[in-house]
């Protein structure tokens, strides 16, 4: 196969980069002659730069890399573009976690009030990245993992209606392969059948061909009886995969997105997390951490053989995704789409998260088969509204509409409380959010 694609990757300061990388160095569908690194932080972008350099020349990869902070150069003639981008950085994030839980309120990176709070900044920083795509390269495909996924769909759906964009979130195949790895199972085999939102929904089934019935159930008693293994997973994770046998205790019927935890129990969450010592400050000492150490080592060559970035399920999905729709494999991925009828119970302007085929003609989501139940249906129906007027906010600069989103979030006691983190963020946001009044 000639090598013919550029690939710039977009947030490229960030620690998934060398994972991704590699994920398409070594996929066998792609062939990459050009991968642009494109961060808007210059001295991210070039420790990355030089992390991939080393893992290039030490794995004997054929490449050409480009790092630049400059959109023109990162999006001209480009074939793909992989966004990850974090607008306000680890900062931030510290600030959108600890805030709400000041006043007793879950503090979460994608969930609750600091989803919120990161969905007001990202949108801005996002769609400005969207401009730039378009003025560069406007037939390209953006393939994203930038959070939070549902705000950062829905506003570009209306600001860009006819973007290429597909955006994708790697929790669900993670918890497949959890509950795979931990009872036995080939997930090769499975044909899953979720629904929700993004971090906000439930698997119907999980249909074994090989086993020719659906695992679901058994998986759910499985999970009850002996809890799903989280000996290789870090603390964080260990915990919320722990939590799960919780959610199936209660509410046995239907897998659930671990990220549930958040909106169903806020009480025993509040008592696992400290209010001074967040994921956030985790991620600082861990992966951010890493990446400057890693540097160290590169530049005074000493300790190389440590250096260990591997491709991961993470990397693969979106790679896989690039692939299908380059080689028109119709391969079936989860996906965050407009519902149009997909969930056929849920109103049809809702930002959903459903299996999709993907082709050299883009997204086709596949409509269920079934209404989904009250109570998935009162839980997203809220959820959608409070995303929807936290998305009208950012569009009409409308306070009012913002108090409403934080309002109707089902992490929030009350209105009084809603008002307070609202105006702290305003405080703690500057100019990363639109003005509101
Ligand atoms: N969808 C998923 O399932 C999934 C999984 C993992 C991470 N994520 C998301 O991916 C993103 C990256 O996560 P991370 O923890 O590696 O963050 P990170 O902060 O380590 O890296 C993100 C990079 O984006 C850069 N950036 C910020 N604004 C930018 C802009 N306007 N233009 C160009 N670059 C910009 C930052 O300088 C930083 O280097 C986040 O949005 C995170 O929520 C999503
Ligand atoms: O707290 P972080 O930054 O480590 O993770 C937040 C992201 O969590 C999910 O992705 C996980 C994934 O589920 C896990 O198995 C592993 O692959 O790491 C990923 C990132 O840590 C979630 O889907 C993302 O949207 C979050 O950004
Ligand atoms: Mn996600």
């Amino acid at each position: 196969m000639s090598k013919d694609l550029i690939i710039t990757i977009a947030g490229a300061g960030s620690g998934y980069t060398p994972g991704i990388i590699l994920t398409i160095m070594n996929h066998e569908e792609l062939s990459v002659k050009e991968i642009r690194l494109y961060d808007d932080d210059a001295q991210r972008n070039k420790d990355m730069e030089l992390i991939i350099n080393f893992i290039l020349k030490r794995d004997n990869l054929d490449i050409n890399l480009v790092r630049t902070e400059n959109p023109k150069v990162a999006f001209t003639n480009v074939d793909f573009v992989f966004s990850q981008i974090r607008v306000g950085q680890i900062e931030m994030r510290e600030k959108d976690e600890k805030i709400p839980l000041k006043y007793g309120v879950v503090g979460q990176e994608t969930c609750g009030l600091g989803g919120f709070s990161y969905g007001l900044r990202s949108m801005k920083g996002f769609l400005n990245l969207v401009k730039d795509i378009q003025q560069y390269a406007p037939d390209v495909w953006i393939l994203n993992y930038t959070n939070p996924e549902t705000i950062i769909a829905e506003s570009v759906r209306r600001a860009y209606p006819d973007a290429k964009i597909i955006n994708a979130c790697d929790m669900t195949i993670a918890i497949e392969e959890i509950v795979a790895n931990s009872f036995g199972y080939d997930r090769d085999n499975w044909i899953p059948v979720y629904y929700g939102l993004n971090h906000f929904g439930w698997y119907n089934s999980i249909y074994d061909v090989s086993l020719k019935r659906d695992i679901m159930p058994e998986i759910i008693e499985k999970i009850k009886s002996e809890g799903l293994d989280v000996s290789n997973e870090e603390p964080n994770w260990a915990q919320t995969y722990t939590n799960m046998k919780m959610l199936v205790e209660n509410f046995p019927t239907n897998l659930p997105n671990n990220y549930l935890e958040y909106y169903l129990y806020p009480n025993i969450i509040l008592n696992q997390t400290n209010p001074e010592y967040t994921r956030a400050n985790q991620i600082m000492d861990g992966r951010y951490k890493e990446i400057k150490d890693t540097v160290k080592k590169i530049q005074t060559n000493t300790d190389l053989d440590s250096i260990n970035y591997k491709s991961s399920e993470h990397g693969q999905y979106i790679v896989d995704i690039a692939a299908s729709l380059l080689h028109n494999k119709n391969g079936r991925f989860n996906l965050i789409v407009p519902n149009k009828g997909a969930i056929p119970n849920l109103r049809e302007d809702a930002v959903v998260e459903v299996p999709c085929y993907v082709n050299a003609n883009g997204v086709e989501p596949i409509s269920l088969r079934f209404d989904i139940p009250d109570f998935h249906k009162g839980l997203m129906e809220a959820q959608v509204a409070s995303e929807k007027l936290l998305v009208d906010a950012f569009f009409e600069n409308s306070y009012q509409k913002a108090l409403e989103a934080f309002t109707l979030n089902q992490t929030v006691p009350n209105a009084t409380v809603a008002k307070q983190i609202l105006d702290d963020f305003i405080e703690a946001n500057g100019d990363f959010w639109p003005e509101l009044h």
